[in-house]
């Protein structure tokens, strides 16, 4: 296996994603008034136009915006709720984490006072992103009875308005706008709804390459609303259960990139709406860990190393190199035992080794091979 070579620091963008799971099928006859048991996922098709991850589908989310940690926001949120965490529970210990990003910075709000703590400003660039590109309002009506900690139940996105595409086309032209629409409908950005599921940051693929710096957060809604895709960013979306974007992403009609196929693996462990969001509820105080996967180079394909497997090297040459070798990957994987790794045969075809136990009390997906038959 051969190790890095030294290339320039990546310059990284700090960004935010929302998986939106919302009840799907119909309730139990028995108890119509009850949310449906099952849940699907919003996956959002990218325009071949991008610049990263054309046709992918991915979750909603973009990269965060100035306007998102404006101070500004505190007035809408009054008088209820405050700075620093506006009702969101308490912060979590910082743990010692690799990697360090050359670009890490403290917390916005520790240069500027005024400005809004990371955990918030990132859902609600979460949020406007949900906005911009499916036309979706994770809001909540500001006389709302305010709770303390996280949304005790799965919520309702709001209607859109009827003049949708004009708001749209403002926020998109500026992200400032998206407070005035807010202030508009008399709501704020649902802060409470959004629970921190994972951080992915980009992996080292070419010198220059682009790369992302993404919370991810998990928000469960009782229903699907309606979405509607900007058509310039986003030119399709499909609400597809775990095991149904496997599939679809199996048989290409969709691609998935490594993060968003081993994201909707894990959500594959949930059998209900309600057993993940009460999952979401209990692991609330655990927060995000921030995984760098480190892509291994076959004769034949590709590995992405997770954390804890026996392959990964929590080393930061990591973050500006691969690893290779002229190994094929059944060589590879018949060599080890302690597995966490994305394993690409191609382009449409991934699996996913987990013998590490998890940690944080988070859950990880369960070993997902693919039959021969498809390789
Ligand atoms: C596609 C792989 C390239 C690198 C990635 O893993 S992309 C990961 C994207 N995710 C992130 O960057 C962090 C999470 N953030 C997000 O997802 C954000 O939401 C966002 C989408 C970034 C926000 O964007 P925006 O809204 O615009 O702000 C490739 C790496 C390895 C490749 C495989 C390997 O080379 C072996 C084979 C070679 C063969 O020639 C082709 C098939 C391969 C399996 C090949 C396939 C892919 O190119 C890779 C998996
Ligand atoms: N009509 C369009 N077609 C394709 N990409 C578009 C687009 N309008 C905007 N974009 C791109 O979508 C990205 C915005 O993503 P987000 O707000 O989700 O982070 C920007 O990419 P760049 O990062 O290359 O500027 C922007 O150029
Ligand atoms: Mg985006």
């Amino acid at each position: 296996m051969s190790g890095p070579l030294r290339s320039g620091p990546s310059s990284w963008r700090r960004a935010a994603s929302v998986v939106l799971a919302a009840g799907w099928g119909r309730p139990d006859p028995a108890a119509p008034s009850l949310p449906a048991a099952g849940f699907r996922l919003l996956l959002l098709q990218r325009s071949q136009r991008q610049g990263f991850l054309p046709d992918a589908h991915v979750f909603p989310g973009g990269v965060l915006d100035a306007a998102d940690s404006s101070a500004d926001w505190q007035r809408l949120f009054a008088p209820h709720l405050g700075p620093p965490r506006f009702g969101l529970s308490s912060a979590l210990p910082s743990r010692a984490a690799f990697p360090v990003l050359p670009g890490d910075r403290p917390d916005a709000a520790d240069s500027d006072p005024a400005a809004l703590l990371d955990d918030v400003a990132l859902r609600i660039c979460a949020i406007r992103e949900a906005f911009e590109e499916a036309g979706v309002l994770l809001l909540r009506a500001r006389g709302a009875q305010p709770h303390s900690g996280p949304a005790p139940e799965p919520g309702c996105a709001l209607a859109p308005p009827p003049d949708l595409e004009a708001w749209r086309a403002r926020v998109r032209s500026d992200p400032r706008h998206f407070l005035h629409l807010c202030a508009h409908l008399d709501c704020t950005p649902d802060i409470w709804a959004l629970h921190d599921w994972s951080a992915w940051l980009t992996p080292f693929t070419r010198p220059g390459g682009r790369r992302f710096d993404t919370a991810f957060f998990l928000c469960c809604l009782r229903k699907p609303p309606t979405a509607c895709p900007d058509m310039a960013e986003m030119v399709g979306y499909q609400w597809l259960s775990p095991s149904e974007a496997t599939e679809s992403f199996l048989s290409k009609e969709i691609w998935l990139a490594p993060p968003q196929f081993y994201e909707i693996r894990r959500l594959a462990n949930f059998a209900s709406l309600s057993d993940l969001h009460k999952f979401c509820l209990d692991h609330a105080l655990e927060g995000r860990e921030r995984w760098l996967p480190i892509t291994l180079l076959t004769a034949d394909g590709a590995l992405q190393l997770l954390p804890g497997d026996e392959l990964y090297l929590e080393d930061s040459d990591y973050l500006e190199n691969s690893l290779s070798t002229e190994k094929k990957i059944e060589e590879i994987m018949k060599e080890g035992k302690k597995f966490h790794r994305v394993v690409m045969h191609d382009r449409h075809l991934y699996s996913i080794h987990v013998t590490v136990p998890t940690k944080h009390k988070h859950v990880y997906p369960k070993t997902y091979v693919v039959a021969k038959s498809r390789v």
